[in-house]
This record gives structure tokens, C-alpha cells and sequence, in this order.
């Protein structure tokens, strides 16, 4: 996250971090607890590791130097990379994972809500950006969980800061004008987390941007209200 803020323990307790073990442990990715089994991430985070042996989820984590070899971590059961799913910039950026054994919901632990469909013209008015990724583009992994507080902008306005892609209506964009705030390179796959009448929502995944915090080139994201039937499609018949 750029131009960001240290967040407190507990103010995002839906954010797990997803390390990789091979060749070292390192976070690579944000996601969202969405029920006791069940995270919400970005597809293109499993590009270059598919395999599910690879990788361990985090939760109630706030700075990643907690993380020792006896800090308790999540396996991945199943992983579900979106079908239509081929690179970012293309969209369905969108993955599910199944942990090996449902998470004990605590302050610190515990799922956001989905958007409702209808929800999706919704005026969002408090939209925050949270992850342990770069804070300039050539960064490195953050510490301390940042947070940001990131105005969505209208698909049009994006489209125009996208000349040479297609910001479709399954795409949202976020970010200042004049550049500063952003997600970056760690962040993919967290929330884009918005409060709505005291309740928050998992409104956006962290996807892709041109850099990252550039004047004129918002940050996107994956519109959640879209895939909700499809999420609900893969986690309820399991
Ligand atoms: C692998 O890249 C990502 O996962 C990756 C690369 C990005 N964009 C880059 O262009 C970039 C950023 C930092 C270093 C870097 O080398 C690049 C290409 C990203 C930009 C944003 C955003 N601005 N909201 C969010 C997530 C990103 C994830």
C-alpha cells in the first residue's frame, strides 16, 4: 500500500497474508476470510504456484515479523481459480481457497460480507485498501499492515486513464487523481473493504495498476458483487 498508515490490531480481521514456502517463506498475497472455510484472493497469485502444497494462510496476523515456525498457519484443501480467468488485465481475477479446517472466529478472525448483487450501483463512500505489499513500486513487503482510504471512481473516468484496456463492468478502479495512494505489488488479492450502514463488505480484490500511486492510473480491482453467485455456487456445495 502506498501513502498509507500502520492499521491497529483487529481493525481488518478478514485479512489473512499468503505466504509461499519454495525457496524460501515469503508473503506473496492478501485475501479475505469470507465463512470459516472458505478465503477470497486473486487468481493471478497462483500463476507461477499452482500447487497448493506450496503455500500457507495466516490469519489474525498484523505484523509479519509475529510469524515464527510455531505460529499456527492454514493449509489449502482446494483451490478454485476462476475458469474464465487468464491474466489480470483480462479480468476474473478471482480465486477461492478451501482451508484444510475451519477457522475458530475470534476479534481477531473473522469473516467479512459479500456484497449483494443489487448492491453493486451502490454509492461507496468509505472504501479502504489494506495489505502488507510495496510502498512504491520498487518496494518490498511491509512490516505492519497498511490501510488507505481509496475513493472509487466511475468505470468511465478508468476507462479513459486505460486507453490500451478494457475496464469492463466486472472491473472497478479506485484511486486519487493526482496519484499518492494506491494498492501495489503484495497487496493483490486483499480487499478493497467498504463500510456500509456500520457493516463492512469485501467490494473489491486487489487486481492490477499501471505502477503503482501514478498521477492518472488508479488502481483496479475485481467487482466481488459479480462473482457473489459464483462463489456461492463454489463454497456451498462443498
Ligand atoms: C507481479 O506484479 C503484481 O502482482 C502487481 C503489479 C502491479 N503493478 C505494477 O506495474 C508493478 C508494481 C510494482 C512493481 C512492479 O514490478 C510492477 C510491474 C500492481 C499494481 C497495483 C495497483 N497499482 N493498484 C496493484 C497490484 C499490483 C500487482
Amino acid at each position: 500500500v502506498v501513502g498509507g498508515s500502520n492499521s491497529s490490531v483487529g481493525e481488518w480481521p478478514w485479512q489473512v497474508s499468503l505466504h509461499t514456502t519454495l525457496p524460501v517463506q515469503i508473503h506473496k498475497c492478501g485475501g479475505s476470510i469470507i465463512s470459516d472455510q472458505w478465503i477470497l484472493t486473486a487468481a493471478h497469485c497462483f500463476e507461477n504456484f499452482p500447487l497448493t502444497e506450496l503455500w500457507r494462510v495466516y490469519s489474525s496476523i498484523l505484523k509479519q515479523s509475529e510469524i515464527t515456525n510455531e505460529t499456527t498457519f492454514f493449509k489449502i484443501q482446494k483451490m478454485i481459480v476462476h475458469p474464465r480467468y487468464e491474466f489480470s488485465e483480462s479480468g476474473y481475477d478471482i480465486a477461492l481457497l478451501k482451508l484444510d479446517r475451519p477457522l475458530n472466529f475470534s476479534a481477531l478472525q473473522q469473516p467479512t460480507c459479500l456484497p449483494s448483487q443489487e448492491e453493486i450501483n451502490m454509492e461507496y463512500t468509505e472504501c479502504w485498501v489494506t495489505g502488507w505489499g510495496y510502498t512504491k513500486e520498487k518496494g518490498s513487503i511491509e512490516d505492519t499492515l497498511q490501510k488507505v482510504k481509496i475513493p472509487i471512481i466511475p468505470n468511465a473516468d478508468c476507462q479513459f486513464q486505460y486507453p490500451e484496456h478494457r475496464i469492463t463492468d466486472k472491473m472497478l478502479c479506485a484511486g486519487y487523481s493526482e496519484g499518492g495512494k494506491d494498492a501495489c505489488q503484495g497487496d493483490s488479492g486483499g480487499p478493497l473493504s467498504c463500510k456500509f450502514e456500520n457493516n463492512w463488505y469485501v467490494v473489491g480484490i486487489t487486481s492490477w495498476g499501471e505502477g503503482c500511486a501514478r498521477p492518472g492510473q488508479p488502481g483496479v480491482y475485481t467487482v466481488v458483487a459479480k462473482f457473489v453467485d459464483w462463489i456461492l455456487e463454489q463454497t456451498l456445495e462443498d
